[in-house]
């Protein structure tokens, strides 16, 4: 059967290309409904990952975060228009200690291979996951899941004392690290820390916000999430750095483009950890669907970050829904029409 996916040629250029669709017995056809960008899918539109690795990667079809409703399952184990989450991660071998996101084997959409902006999706049945919720916020399960990644990080690595955990970073990522951290730990404080006071409203839920440029001076965290990233990232850890408790654990979120320079003497001298977190498999996506059926309020906070909704019937509305994300606040949803 023939499909067509919606790729990258070069910076901020889509083509509509005609595609193969793997069709056998363990793959199930899933029609996109929402599609949500990253700051990932950003970088590749706006060419901000520079020439090379544009050259390596593209043509290439955008977006890893999505929903959508079955249409064929050559087995019949799910019902047409059951609502599935596709996991963007793709596991190549099975590792009894390597978690399948940390695997160099294992491949990611829209970072190496075609991600969901297709008119259909082939999906590995292993890699898709039914929910009940509305689509629209479902969407949001992927970031939720590698935040779910890098909290079980965080339980199994880091000390007891969890009076207070800071979160840098009051975007998307910040926002779910700290809705989910305060889901965790209900008796923890959990504190945010950002840029633009406007953008701390929507963090009612957590116990305090703070610009980065007017915290006291005798504040101290236990441990602490990065949510920055780029530019960002090195004064922001470095700031975690300063605030920290010692023997507390730094959990690095943030992707950067460029090496980042961390206050080392500071590191040892207060044995910190520093755990790197990056992407998410099926058992994060798995409790992150249960977190959000369980826990309406999550559904209702997550709902509040969707800045805008584009409905996405042609390849000019792809490019609205991209440049549209430049200046949104929080997440731009792509309600999947084409
Ligand atoms: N590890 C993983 O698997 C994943 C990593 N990421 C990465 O996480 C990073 C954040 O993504 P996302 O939340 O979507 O991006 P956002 O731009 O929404 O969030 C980043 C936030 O950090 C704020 N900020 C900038 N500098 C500082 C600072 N020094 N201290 C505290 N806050 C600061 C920004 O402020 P302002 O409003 O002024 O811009 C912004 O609100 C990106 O690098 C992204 O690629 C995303 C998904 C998964
Ligand atoms: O967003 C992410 C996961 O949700 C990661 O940041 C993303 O996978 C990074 O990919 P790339 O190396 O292509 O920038
Ligand atoms: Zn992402």
């Amino acid at each position: 059967m023939i499909n067509q996916a919606y790729r990258l040629i070069a910076p901020k250029q889509i083509r509509a290309d005609f595609v193969d669709l793997k069709m056998d017995d363990e793959n199930i056809i899933v029609r996109p409904t929402y599609l949500s960008i990253c700051a990932a899918d950003q970088r590749y539109y706006t060419g901000s990952r520079g020439r090379v690795i544009m050259k390596q990667k593209l043509p290439m079809a955008l977006i890893h975060e999505s929903v959508g409703e079955v249409v064929y399952d050559p087995k019949g184990e799910y019902k047409v228009g059951t609502n599935v989450v596709m996991i963007p991660n793709t596991p190549m071998e099975k590792d009894d200690i390597i978690k399948e996101n940390y695997l160099r084997s294992s491949q990611f959409r829209a970072s190496g291979f075609d991600g969901f902006m297709q008119n259909v999706v082939s999906m590995r049945r292993d890699l898709i996951i039914p929910f009940k919720m509305e689509p629209r916020v479902a969407v949001l399960l992927e970031l939720t899941s590698v935040v779910m990644n890098a909290v079980e990080n965080f339980k199994k690595i880091s000390n007891e004392r969890k009076n207070v955990i800071g979160i840098w970073g009051n975007g998307n990522l910040g926002f779910i690290s700290a809705l989910v951290l305060k889901k965790t730990y209900p008796d923890t404080k959990i504190i945010v820390f950002g840029v633009e006071e406007h953008k701390m409203a929507y963090f009612s839920f957590v116990d305090d916000t703070y610009l980065i440029n007017n915290i006291p001076s005798d504040l101290k965290v236990d441990h602490a999430f990065e949510c920055v990233g780029g530019r960002g990232s090195e004064a922001a850890i470095n700031q975690i750095i300063d605030y920290i408790q010692p023997q507390g654990t730094i959990s690095l979120m943030g992707v950067s483009e460029t090496p980042v320079g961390i206050n080392t003497r500071m590191v040892l001298e207060k044995g910190l950890t520093l755990l790197g977190n990056s992407r998410s498999n099926y058992d994060d996506f798995k409790k992150s669907v249960e977190l959000m059926e369980t826990y309406p309020d999550v559904c209702e906070y997550l709902s509040t970050i969707i800045s805008e909704e584009v409905v996405v019937q042609s390849i000019k509305d792809m490019h609205k829904a991209f440049e549209d994300d430049l200046n949104n606040d929080f997440k731009t949803v792509m309600k999947w029409d084409i």
